[in-house]
């Protein structure tokens, strides 16, 4: 197991691939942990560097007390890829994760090369929207909320599969405290103008069945980006990595390739 010690924050990461390889850094959604990544890891080529981490108060990451800013969850990236010695990567962010992915991009232009914007926007949600999720869930927990993220983060299709109950698992586990912390970290993050002053190549993915970040949303934060490519994967939801693993780890290669990185 492979942990981190970033200025005093245990994070738990794993560095798969090859060591010399190019590397892609993926970031998870809230809710999640690294795993959320395992069934496209496993269809991406092995010459790459393929790094993930649970973001902190997720998975074996440490757990501070909320609220969470989202300039410490970006200094939490920049650190483990400082700390692992990787320049210039592609950095893949889900939804929160990809809030973090543009926030890293305009501070750390020297990290990073290239994005993947997964099914996140500049803006998720309202600070309203997200006060209400944590008064509910601090209140009531994961159960309160866990079928209606269910129906957000999964196309119907794969709603009907036994895998479900696992990923109903994986979000009723993470602490309660490091949830609310990212979702104070959401509520407070507006990057439409610094993510329109990006230039660097991008990738949005977005599921046709995303009850969280819709694909209008994602379309409208690739919009801002001079020359961002836009990719709609069909009965996908929020998590296409986990519903349509075949697909995304296409569009990823893809994409990789078309930038030189594999
Ligand atoms: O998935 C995220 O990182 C936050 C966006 C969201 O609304 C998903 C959810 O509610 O679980």
């Amino acid at each position: 197991m492979l942990i981190a010690d970033l200025d005093g924050l245990k994070t738990h990461y794993r560095d798969d691939g090859d060591p010399h390889g190019h590397a892609v850094v993926f970031a998870n959604s809230l809710g999640t942990d690294l795993r959320l990544w395992d069934k496209v890891i496993d269809r991406l080529p092995k010459s790459l560097r393929l790094i993930r981490y649970d973001m902190r108060g997720h998975g074996l990451t440490d757990v501070l007390d909320p609220p969470y800013s989202m300039g410490a969850l970006i200094s939490d990236a920049e650190a483990l890829i400082d700390h692992l010695g990787v320049k210039n990567c592609v950095f893949v962010g889900l939804s929160i994760g990809g809030l973090i992915a543009q926030g890293l991009a305009v501070k750390r232009m020297d990290l990073v090369r290239a994005m993947v914007l997964s099914n996140t926007a500049a803006k998720i949600g309202t600070v309203q929207t997200w006060q209400t999720r944590i008064d509910t869930v601090a209140t009531d927990g994961f159960d309160s909320i866990a079928d209606t993220v269910m129906e957000m983060w999964f196309g119907k299709e794969f709603r009907r599969t036994p895998e479900l109950s696992a990923w109903r698992a994986m979000l009723a586990r993470q602490p309660i405290k490091g949830y609310v912390g990212c979702c104070a970290a959401i509520a407070g993050t507006d990057f439409y103008t610094t993510t329109a002053s990006l230039t660097l190549p991008t990738l949005a993915i977005a599921g046709s069945e995303d009850g969280s970040t819709p694909p209008d949303l994602v379309r409208e934060t690739a919009e801002l980006i001079k020359g961002a490519k836009f990719q709609l994967i069909k009965g996908a939801g929020h998590v296409p990595c986990v519903d349509k693993p075949e697909e995304y780890a296409e569009t990823l290669t893809t994409f990789l390739t078309e930038i030189g990185h594999i």
